[in-house]
């Protein structure tokens, strides 16, 4: 039987005023099928409100004009309890002036910020590509963030790293086949990753609640887990029955106008407050996939 995850109670959010779909850098993404601004505000308020109800805090930030994916605010940088913040470097140009608005709210908001991709050099790392999940951060990589990226997590904040390598276009990033549930249950949904990290998964996850396609592309696994709650973009019945078992209370809430940009709940959210004591480790160590 898991505990409850020791993260996922404080949440930045970015207010979605000029989300739009200008340009192509995932499947689900179109320039033809634009997000309705009213209804993108009014889901977004749904999830912000979801949040508040189930006990958690929502840190809201502005939008930039010139970034329509900055809604992704999941994206944005690793955040720890304890202060430290990995700012994101982007893989795609597009999205890289998020980053000096991520930089100044860390600062602002009193964490010490890192950067893999110092001066806009160095590897590519995009923060919904990791979580602390058991003993280590578990880090997926291939379409978004680099390889070299984890090596630089591993070593510079001293923790043990355990990468998954995306074999995915869908699904991009790891917070879409990946989603921790509690100490010991996360969803996976193994086609995601290569055979050999799928081998690696099974000994990351000790109960994991394995999703099939249907479910993993409704952005299932997209979902957060704030205190007793998972809040999700959809939930199929036997779901729904996994996690009532678990104690969970579900809540099903519609993001569809998110979903034309290819993110969900999770990629909305930017969890500020992962334990990164439980995974400290002297000099940091890597696992990476046969
Ligand atoms: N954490 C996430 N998966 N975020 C979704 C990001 C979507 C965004 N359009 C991109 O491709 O970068």
């Amino acid at each position: 039987m898991g505990q409850p995850l020791e993260w996922g109670r404080r949440y930045l959010m970015v207010q979605p005023d000029h989300f739009r779909i200008d340009y192509v850098i995932n499947p689900y993404m179109s320039t033809h099928d634009q997000p309705d601004p009213a209804l993108t505000l009014k889901q977004w308020e749904s999830l912000r409100q979801a949040i508040v109800d189930a006990g958690g805090e929502v840190e809201v930030l502005a939008q930039r004009a010139d970034s329509p994916d900055m809604v992704y605010a999941m994206n944005l940088g690793l955040a720890a309890a304890d202060g430290r913040a990995m700012l994101s470097h982007m893989r795609f140009e597009p999205r890289r002036l998020e980053s000096l608005s991520a930089a100044e709210w860390f600062t602002e908001a009193g964490f010490r910020l890192d950067r893999t991709g110092g001066e806009g050099v160095g590897p590519h790392f995009e923060s919904g590509d990791a979580f602390v999940f058991g003993d280590s951060l578990v880090v997926g990589y291939g379409p978004r963030t680099e390889e070299a990226a984890l090596k630089h997590l591993a070593t510079e904040w001293n923790i043990r790293v355990r990468g998954l390598r995306i074999a995915h276009e869908g699904m991009y990033h790891l917070d879409l086949p990946f989603c921790p549930v509690d100490s010991t249950h996360a969803m996976i949904y193994p086609p995601a990753f290569d055979a050999a990290s799928q081998a690696e998964l099974s000994g990351i996850v000790p109960d994991p609640i394995v999703l099939t396609d249907e479910e993993a592309f409704a952005f299932s696994a997209n979902s957060i887990v704030v205190g007793e709650t998972i809040i999700m973009p959809a939930c199929s019945p036997r779901l729904y029955d996994v996690f009532t078992d678990l104690g969970l209370r579900v809540v099903v809430l519609d993001l569809s106008e998110f979903h034309k940009g290819g993110g969900s709940i999770r990629c909305l959210t930017n969890p500020l407050d992962f334990p990164l004591a439980a995974i400290s480790t002297p000099g940091g160590e890597l696992v990476l996939p046969a």
